[in-house]
C-alpha cells in the first residue's frame, strides 16, 4: 500500500482539502501521513484515518523528513505558501530538500499533484497491460 505525506501552509490548506476532497476515491486505499493541522483537516474532511504528526512550525516537517530518510514515505503532497513567509522556512526548506536526496515524487500545486495521479494510474494500467512493465521500467530509468 503506497503511503502519501500531505502538508499544506495555511494560506493553502483549503486548496489542498478540496483537491483531496475531488480525489476521495483514489486516496481511500492509500495511507495517509500528514503534519498535525493538515491531517486533522483532512481526516474530518475525508472521514478517513490519518497518521498526524506534530504541527508544521512544532517540528512535523522534520518528522516528515525523517520518514522520507527511512524510506516510509512514496509520495509527498506539499502545498507551501509562496506568498507568506514561515516562522519554520528552514524546516520547510529541509523537507523538500530531502524528498529530492530520496527522489521521491513531490507535488507543490494542484497541477502537480494531478499529474501524480494520473500517472500512478496509467502505470497500473500499464502494469496490467504489460505484465514485464517492472523489467522494462528498470531497463529504461537511471
Ligand atoms: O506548517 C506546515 C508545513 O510547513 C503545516 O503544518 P500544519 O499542518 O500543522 O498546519
Amino acid at each position: 500500500m503506497k503511503t502519501i505525506a500531505l502538508v499544506a501552509h495555511d494560506g493553502k490548506k483549503a486548496v489542498l482539502l478540496d483537491w483531496i476532497d475531488r480525489h476521495r476515491l483514489f486516496f481511500a486505499d492509500k495511507k495517509l501521513v500528514a503534519t498535525g493541522t493538515t491531517g486533522k483537516l483532512i481526516s474530518e474532511r475525508l472521514q478517513q484515518q490519518v497518521q498526524c504528526l506534530a504541527s508544521g512550525p512544532l517540528g512535523g516537517d522534520q518528522q516528515i523528513g525523517a520518514l522520507i530518510a527511512e524510506q516510509q514515505i512514496d509520495w509527498l503532497i506539499f502545498f507551501w505558501d509562496p506568498l507568506s513567509s514561515q516562522p519554520h522556512d528552514p524546516d520547510v526548506k529541509a523537507l523538500i530538500r530531502l524528498a529530492v536526496v530520496w527522489n521521491i515524487p513531490v507535488a507543490c500545486n494542484i497541477a502537480t499533484a494531478d499529474f501524480i495521479i494520473h500517472s500512478s494510474l496509467y502505470q497500473q494500467d500499464y502494469q496490467r497491460q504489460v505484465p514485464d512493465f517492472k523489467a522494462h521500467n528498470d531497463r529504461f530509468s537511471g
